[in-house]
C-alpha cells in the first residue's frame, strides 16, 4: 500500500484529515540493514519463548470465531466494525464492491488479497481517507461513512501510517507528541494559552515516554525518525497510533520493510495489542505474518470478498489459491518453518553481532 494511493485520481473530494497522516508521500521503510528491536540475547528468548505461547486473548478469541461458519459476510457473535454494500468505483472501473463484512470486536483481522485487488482502497474508505460511490458501514454501532480520519480516531479507531518524509525529519518523541489528540497542530487556538498547553503536553510528554518504552524506542527519543531502521519504524508507527489509546487499530501493512529475522518481534507486538483487548485489522502481503497471527482472514479479489475465515482454512481454499494465487503460483502461503523461534533466535543473535 503506499501513501499517493490515498489520492483520489477521479478528481472527487476527499476529506479533510490529520495533517500528520497525509503530509507527503510515504517514502520506502527503512534499510535492510541491523536493527535492534531485540536488544540482547535474553530478549530474544523472551519473544522467542512468548511466540510459542498463545495467549489466554488468542485462545478466547480462537474458541468463539471457531463457532462462525467461515463463509462470505458471515454474521459475527461480537462485532466492532460493518460494512455494508460499499462500492468505490475510479471511472469505469469498480475498485471495491464489498456486499457485507462484519469485523469481530478483540480479534486480529487480516485483510490480504493479490494486487490490484482492492484492499488499499478498501482500507482507505474505512479509515476515513476516501468516499465511497455507495454503502454504509458503522464502528461500536455508529455509522461512519462520512466521518474523517481524524474524528474516527476521536471515537476509538485509528490507523497506522507509514513515516512521511516530513515526518522523517522530526525526532522520534516529536512524532510522538503530535499524534497525541489536542496536540497544538490540532488546535492552534489552545497552543496559544501557554499555560494550559503546557499541562497537556507534561501529560502527553509522560504517555509518549511510556508508549516509547514499551517498543524499546525511548532510547531512541532526540533521534530523528528518518534515522530508524525499518523494523523501529514499524514500530514507531504503531507508537503513534496508540497515543490515541484506541480500541481498534487499523495496520498498513506492518511488516514492509522490515529485516525478516525481527518480523517475529514485530508480530509479537501487533499480538500484544489484542492481547490488551485492542481489536486489529492489517492490511499485509506477508503471509507468514498473517498466518502466524491473524485470528480471522478475509481475503479480496478483483474488488469483492471472495473468502473469509480462519487462516489455515482460508489458505487452504481452493477459491482463495485460485483467485489471490492466479498469477503467481510460486507463492508462499506461509511456511511456518520460517517462524520455528529456535531459528529465528539465532537470526536474530546474528543480526544482532553485525
Ligand atoms: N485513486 C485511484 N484512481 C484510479 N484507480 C485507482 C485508484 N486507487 C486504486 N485504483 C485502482 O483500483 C484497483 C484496486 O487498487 P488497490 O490499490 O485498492 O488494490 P490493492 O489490493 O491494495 O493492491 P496492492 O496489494 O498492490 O496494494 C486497482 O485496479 C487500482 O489501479
Amino acid at each position: 500500500m503506499s501513501a499517493d494511493k490515498n489520492e483520489n485520481t477521479a478528481g472527487e473530494p476527499v476529506e479533510t484529515v490529520d495533517p500528520v497522516a497525509v503530509a507527503e508521500p510515504a517514502e520506502a521503510t527503512g534499510p535492510d540493514g541491523t536493527e535492534d528491536l531485540v536488544g540482547s540475547a535474553a530478549a530474544a528468548d523472551a519473544v522467542a519463548a512468548a511466540s510459542t505461547e498463545r495467549s489466554a486473548a488468542a485462545k478466547k478469541v480462537t474458541e468463539i470465531l471457531s463457532h462462525v461458519e467461515p463463509k462470505v459476510g458471515v454474521a459475527k457473535p461480537d462485532v466492532i466494525l460493518t460494512a455494508t454494500g460499499v462500492q468505490r468505483r475510479f471511472g469505469g472501473m469498480t475498485a471495491v464492491d464489498v456486499d457485507h463484512l462484519e469485523v469481530q470486536r478483540g480479534a486480529i483481522t487480516a485483510l490480504i488479497g493479490p494486487n490490484g485487488a482492492g484492499k488499499t482502497t478498501f482500507f482507505n474508505l474505512l479509515t476515513g481517507f476516501d468516499k465511497a460511490n455507495q454503502g454504509t458501514w458503522e464502528f461500536e454501532g455508529r455509522p461512519i461513512a462520512h466521518t474523517s480520519a481524524a474524528k474516527l480516531a476521536r471515537t476509538g479507531m485509528v490507523r497506522t501510517f507509514q513515516l512521511t518524509k516530513a515526518l522523517s525529519r522530526l525526532t522520534v518523541l516529536q512524532n510522538m507528541l503530535l499524534a497525541a489528540p489536542g496536540n497544538p497542530g490540532e488546535n492552534l487556538f489552545g497552543s496559544l494559552f501557554r499555560p494550559l498547553w503546557s499541562g497537556v503536553e507534561k501529560r502527553n510528554t509522560a504517555k509518549a515516554m511510556e508508549i516509547l518504552a514499551r517498543f524499546n524506542l525511548d532510547q531512541k527519543k532526540d533521534d530523528f525518525a528518518g534515522s530508524l531502521s525499518g523494523g523501529q519504524r514499524k514500530l514507531l508507527e504503531m507508537a503513534r497510533a496508540l497515543m490515541t489509546e484506541p480500541t481498534m487499530i487499523m495496520l498498513d501493512e506492518p511488516m514492509a520493510g522490515v529485516n525478516p529475522a525481527l518480523v517475529q518481534s514485530l508480530l509479537h507486538h501487533v499480538q500484544a495489542l489484542r492481547d490488551e483487548g485492542m481489536t486489529v485489522l492489517f492490511v499485509e502481503h506477508d503471509m507468514h505474518a498473517v498466518r502466524h497471527i491473524s485470528d480471522w482472514v478475509v481475503v479480496m479479489a478483483e474488488g469483492r470478498i471472495v473468502a473469509e475465515g480462519p487462516p489455515d482454512s482460508v489458505m487452504q481454499d481452493q477459491a482463495v489459491v485460485d483467485a489471490y494465487l492466479g498469477a503467481h503460483h510460486d507463492t508462499d502461503l506461509g511456511d511456518d518453518a520460517l517462524l520455528d523461534p529456535a531459528v529465528l533466535a539465532r537470526l536474530e543473535a546474528e543480526e544482532e553481532k553485525r
